[in-house]
């Protein structure tokens, strides 16, 4: 804010000068004015008395001409004197209009009319015009006696020339006398006299005016000149007012304002002694404070540049940040962003060496960089170039702004190094990867304090940013790390390092390009290890990893390099050899299944598996990958079903089995909706009584387009479809109900064996699904009996434990069918709650000859009374079976001996003709 100066004693008279002046002059200009109305009064006098004496001359003149014109008619007799004569009468009346400038002498008008001079636009009487022209009044009465006295003469004379008009000579003679008469003269006399004494008058009066006016004149005259003087008097004080006030000239004063005006405030205005107060004296001070001020703006505009230039350092440092794609790159362009934009001299970035406890620098700009040739920057506070300023800054973890290099004595070590590339300041500013210093950033310039707050938040900023950049790119290297990674998984088998399954589509593909642009043969093979799971389930999945790592090797071992071996998963291999036939094929297969026979030792066990290979060749069993894989998978099964360990081809016979199996698995989708399944109920008789105690639940399918399908070939394909779950539950349900028909019917009580698959067994809440479907048919749980497989068992011990015991708390009983087929652990049979072992048919079948199946059964048959266990033989036909297996104390038997399983009528008649037995 700015108060308004108070007027000094100069400008106040300044001012004073300046009202005096204008009121001077306007004395002046009223002096002037006077004396300009008293010339007019003068100049307005001298034209009445010129206008009086005309029309005074008028009415002589006129007079004149009459008697001219008169004498003249009388003389020659000349009518146009007469008509003048009586033209002049007229004017002077006011009749005609006056002639204009003419020279009061009428005897113009005598001449032709091309000379005449030329008529007012109006008439007015000559003594209109005398009353009106400012006469006094006694002027006028004399004026109209002599105009009276006129018209009596120009009677006169208009009775001479009537006298004239006769033409005789004595009227002429006496015309003429009476013109010339003394009477004429007389009268004459008495026009004239008037007219005289009216100019006399006339005269004298403006004569008089004109002397009074001319003094009033020279009185204004005086009071002109003299106010005039006073003015310049005045002006001239005022302009040295002015002068004073102003304090330079006004010359001096508009040149300083106009450089002032164009923002020059370079040179300082020299003020006189005591000129302080002036208007230059102001301006002098004006000139300082717009310097400092300037000086000011132009302190700050630098500033904002020097910020401007490191945003645009900083913005330059991002746009490095995104572009770079690696750290060298992103600390090259770091160094020469901050040079080029960012105002500093040189820009270097070291890493932390941390074996020699150095600096080792990375990237470097700007002129000078071959300061960083011989550079030594240590780590250690021990030593003269680990106490510099990245020596500081590591130990305190903080930025380090050396502001004055070349006096600081933290870089002393470096002064005479330095001073050669004209550092001023430098600065250490640590780099961080995930906390903890890395390197150091050490921006360098020509300006000692060049690190100001601004500079050095930027600074910092920027430092930030390369963090930032730093961690994205450690992110980066996790992510293209875990992109390979994917990469590796999306083709190969993580376990054993083989190609997958997609890769083994991929190469397998090319492979078979290959044959079918040679026309070569090539054969596909698939391996899978013989109850691989037993060994998961009972040893543990690192046992069967080791196992399957130890295997790969030893398959790709045995196989040349252009060789394709892939793992498919679980225990299955492929492999696909190029240029065999079958023979080399079935070389190669039997190679194989000796290297997978042989033992392996993992850990502490010592194992051995088998391995079935199904073969199929290119071209005669399929031309694509997809058939080739399709048909060693159906040889390989065949294998399996044929009893493991071994190989086959492919066959045309395989194929429609394949077709069949689909056939089937298709028709089982909609059996259970369709209606076409039934239970069969065959009879479990105890040996000691021989009285039906049981009945066995067997599926049956009639399929309209297959036929009678038997259980053994829809049962496995149901379990690996899944739809036994929702099969096996509806037989379950069915057998229930039938049982406890049974019972509500009166029939003697039995117990109802329904058989449960593996996958049924698996199903979570199994033993409360099982207590729901008794509850709601209404059947005891005693009355139940669930036959499990041993592989239920061995799938998952403890789980398989888990499920019996809950089975069993619900009361529901459970028995091991097919038992002496491949139950291995004795030990688990103990946990397993089941009350019952069936003995399965392939050794009841043989028991009268086979030594081997009778020691077999026998064996079964005490393990299971030792156990506390009960026996059911399966498979009964003969007498003799029955026999002997009563005879070993088998407590149940079950076969066609009895009878073949039966449709519930028939069951039912059958318990019925038991019941009427007893
Ligand atoms: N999970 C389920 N499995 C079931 C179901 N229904 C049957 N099956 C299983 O299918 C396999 C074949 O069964 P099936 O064709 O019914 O054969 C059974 C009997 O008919 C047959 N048997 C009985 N006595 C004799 C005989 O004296 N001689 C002879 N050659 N065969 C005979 O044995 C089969 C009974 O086997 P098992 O169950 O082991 O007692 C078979 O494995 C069935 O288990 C079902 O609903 N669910």
């Amino acid at each position: 804010m700015t108060s308004s100066p108070r007027k000094q004693p100069s400008q106040q008279s300044f001012v004073s000068y300046l009202w005096a002046c204008f009121g001077i002059l306007l004395l002046v200009a009223s002096a002037f004015m006077f004396y300009v109305w008293t010339e007019k009064r003068i100049d307005r006098a001298n034209e009445l008395r010129y206008d009086s004496h005309n029309l005074v001359e008028e009415l002589r003149q006129s007079s004149d001409d009459l008697t001219r014109m008169a004498r003249t008619y009388a003389v020659t007799g000349d009518t146009q004197f007469r008509r003048s004569f009586q033209e002049i009468i007229d004017i002077r009346e006011g009749r005609t209009p006056r002639p204009q400038n003419y020279q009061n002498v009428y005897w113009d008008l005598v001449t032709d009319n091309n000379r005449r001079p030329r008529g007012a636009t109006t008439s007015v009487p000559l003594m209109q015009l005398v009353r009106e022209a400012g006469f006094t009044p006694e002027e006028v009465a004399l004026l109209s006696a002599a105009k009276n006295e006129s018209d009596k003469l120009a009677g006169t004379e208009s009775a001479a020339m009537r006298l004239r008009d006769s033409g005789e000579t004595a009227a002429i003679q006496r015309a003429i006398a009476m013109l010339h008469d003394d009477a004429y003269h007389r009268a004459k006399a008495d026009i004239m006299r008037p007219i005289g004494e009216v100019n006399d008058s006339v005269d004298r009066r403006t004569r008089r005016l004109v002397t009074e006016t001319a003094l009033d004149a020279n009185l204004a005259r005086a009071a002109f000149m003299l106010s005039a003087i006073v003015l310049v008097l005045l002006v001239w004080r005022a302009k040295r007012r002015l002068d004073k006030v102003l304090g330079c000239s006004v010359d001096q004063l508009h040149a300083a304002m106009e450089k002032l005006g164009r923002g020059d405030f370079s040179e300082p205005l020299q003020v006189r002694e005591g000129g302080d107060n002036s208007v230059w004296g102001w301006l002098a001070q004006t000139r300082q404070s717009l310097a400092s001020l300037d000086q000011e703006r132009l302190a700050a505009l630098e500033r904002i540049q020097r910020v401007s230039r490191l945003y645009a350092a900083l913005s330059q440092c991002n746009q490095a940040i995104v572009r770079s794609r690696s750290e060298a790159e992103l600390f090259d362009r770091i160094c020469r962003d901050v040079v080029r934009h960012g105002g500093m001299a040189m820009a270097w970035i070291g890493m932390i060496d941390r074996d020699h406890g150095r600096i080792t620098p990375v990237a470097s700009y700007g002129a000078g960089i071959e300061y960083l040739d011989q550079l030594e920057v240590s780590l250690d506070a021990a030593v003269p170039e680990g106490r510099g300023p990245i020596g500081l800054s590591y130990r305190s973890g903080q930025p380090y702004w050396c502001q004055d290099y070349q006096h600081a004595p933290e870089t002393a070590y470096w002064h005479a190094h330095g001073e050669r590339y004209g550092w001023a300041a430098s600065a250490a500013v640590p780099l961080r990867r995930d906390g903890e210093i890395v390197g150091f950033f050490a921006p360098y310039s020509h300006m000692v304090d060049a690190f100001d707050h601004e500079v050095r938040e930027l600074l910092l900023e920027m430092t930030l940013d390369i963090e930032f950049a730093l961690k994205n790119f450690d992110r980066e290297a996790v992510r293209q790390q875990a992109d390979q990674r994917v990469q590796y998984l999306a083709h190969y088998d993580v376990l054993t390092g083989l190609p997958n399954r997609s890769q083994l589509h991929e190469r397998a593909r090319q492979m078979l390009e290959q044959a079918r642009s040679a026309r070569t043969s090539l054969a596909l093979m698939m391996l899978d290890l013989d109850h691989f799971k037993d060994i998961n389930d009972s040893l543990g999945h690192t046992v069967g990893d080791a196992l399957l790592s130890e295997l790969a090797l030893r398959l790709t071992s045995c196989l040349r390099e252009d060789d394709l071996v892939a793992r498919l998963g679980g225990d299955e291999f492929i492999f696909v050899l190029r240029h065999v036939g079958s023979s080399e094929a079935s070389d190669v297969a039997r190679k194989l299944l000796d290297l997978t026979g042989e033992s392996y030792t993992v850990g502490l066990h010592e194992l051995k598996v088998s391995a079935s290979i199904g073969i199929a060749m290119y071209p005669d069993d399929g031309l694509d990958v997809e058939t080739l894989l399709q048909r060693a998978d159906a040889a390989m099964y065949q294998v399996k079903r044929a009893g493991r360990h071994d190989f086959r081809f492919f066959t045309a016979a395989m194929q429609q089995r394949a077709a069949r199996h689909l056939q089937v698995v298709n028709g089982l989708r909609h059996a259970l909706e369709r209606e076409q399944l039934r239970v069969v109920y065959q009879p479990q008789v105890s040996l000691k009584t021989g009285r039906i105690c049981g009945a066995e639940a067997l599926l049956r399918w009639d399929a309209p387009e297959l036929g009678a399908v038997s259980p053994a070939e829809f049962i496995p394909a149901a379990e690996e479809s899944g739809l036994i779950i929702s099969i096996g539950d509806w037989v379950l349900r069915q057998a229930v109900r039938q049982a406890r028909r049974w019972l509500d019917a009166g029939l003697p009580p039995l117990v109802m064996a329904v058989n449960l698959s593996a996958v049924q067994f698996r199903i979570a809440d199994l033993p409360s699904q099982v207590a729901q479907i008794l509850y709601e048919e209404g059947l005891p749980p005693e009355y139940l009996e669930l036959e499990l497989t041993e592989g239920v068992a061995l799938q998952d011990p403890q789980g398989a434990i888990a499920t019996m015991t809950q089975l069993h708390d619900r009361g529901i009983r459970m028995s091991i069918d097919d038992f002496g087929t491949g139950f291995s652990s004795l030990s688990h049979l103990k946990k397993f709650k089941v009350y019952k072992l069936k003995i399965d048919q392939s050794f009841v079948r043989d028991i009268s000859t086979d030594v081997e199946d009778k020691a077999i059964v026998c064996a079964i048959i005490n393990m299971a009374r030792s156990l506390g266990l009960t026996t059911i033989a399966e498979g009964v036909e003969t007498l003799e079976q029955k026999e002997f297996l009563r005879e070993q104390l088998c407590d149940e038997m079950q076969g066609y001996h009895i009878a073949k399983p039966l449709a519930p009528e028939e069951f039912e008649r059958m318990l019925s003709r038991q019941r009427d037995s007893q």
